[in-house]
């Protein structure tokens, strides 16, 4: 059986370059690791804001190394070297603008600037791929979304919808541990218990 297969891609000119650690891909393979429960492989990169090797990265993790799903994290927003979403946009096949819709609501609770992060997301062949902002705690922000003081979800995080999405894409069985995102999943989706 097909395992599912994650690329996760770092995307700032000074982490690349040594000028600081990191924080990227240690949250991004962090949060994944606590919030999937069925068994999954990751594919990691640390690159520059350059548009063609943003294209070139992720055009070879999902056509090369058939990633089911692909995050990015940084480079969304409106400086001349943020280029994310454009290369996204450059390699896509369709669009799926809820996810940049839904981050961007979600980022509105955590600051007043969410709205300057041009992310998005796409499909190219049958992977989903989706632009994180750079900024490392938002990771766990946009992919879990907003709970109340009681720990009640008021805004949804995007994964709830990954697991269906990859579902439709027929990519391999995605389930999360329900206490940091609950995927839903229509009725007619669900497996047999
Ligand atoms: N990979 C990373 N590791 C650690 N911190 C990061 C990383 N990416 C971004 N940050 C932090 O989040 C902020 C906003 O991220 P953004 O993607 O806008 O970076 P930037 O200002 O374009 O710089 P760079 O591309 O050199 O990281 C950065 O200024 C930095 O403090
Ligand atoms: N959850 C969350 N979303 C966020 C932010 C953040 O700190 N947390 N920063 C915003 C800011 S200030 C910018 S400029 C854009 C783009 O950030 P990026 O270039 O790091 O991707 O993301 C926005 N979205």
């Amino acid at each position: 059986m097909t395992s599912l297969r994650i690329g996760i891609v770092s995307i700032s000119d000074r982490a690349s370059q040594g000028v600081y650690p990191d924080k990227g891909l240690p949250a991004l393979t962090d949060w994944l690791t606590q919030a999937i429960i069925t068994p999954f492989t990751l594919e990691k990169r640390l690159i520059a804001d350059e548009q063609s090797l943003i294209e070139q990265t992720l055009c070879e993790l999902v056509d090369q190394h058939a990633c089911h799903l692909v995050l990015t994290t940084g480079g969304t927003g409106p400086a001349l070297r943020d280029v994310t979403p454009d290369a996204t946009l450059a390699i896509a096949d369709r669009i799926m603008p809820g996810f940049g819709e839904q981050m961007r609501q979600i980022s509105l609770h955590y600051v007043p600037t969410a709205i300057l992060s041009r992310q998005t997301g796409v499909i190219r062949g049958q992977s989903l791929i989706l632009n994180l902002p750079g900024q490392p705690k938002s990771i766990k922000e946009t992919l879990e979304g907003v709970r109340d003081e009681q720990g009640n979800i008021i805004v949804t995080g995007i994964f709830a919808s990954v697991a269906y999405c990859l579902q439709l894409l027929n990519s391999p069985w995605l389930d999360t541990d329900k206490a940091i995102v609950d995927s839903f999943r229509p009725k007619s989706a669900q497996r047999p218990a």
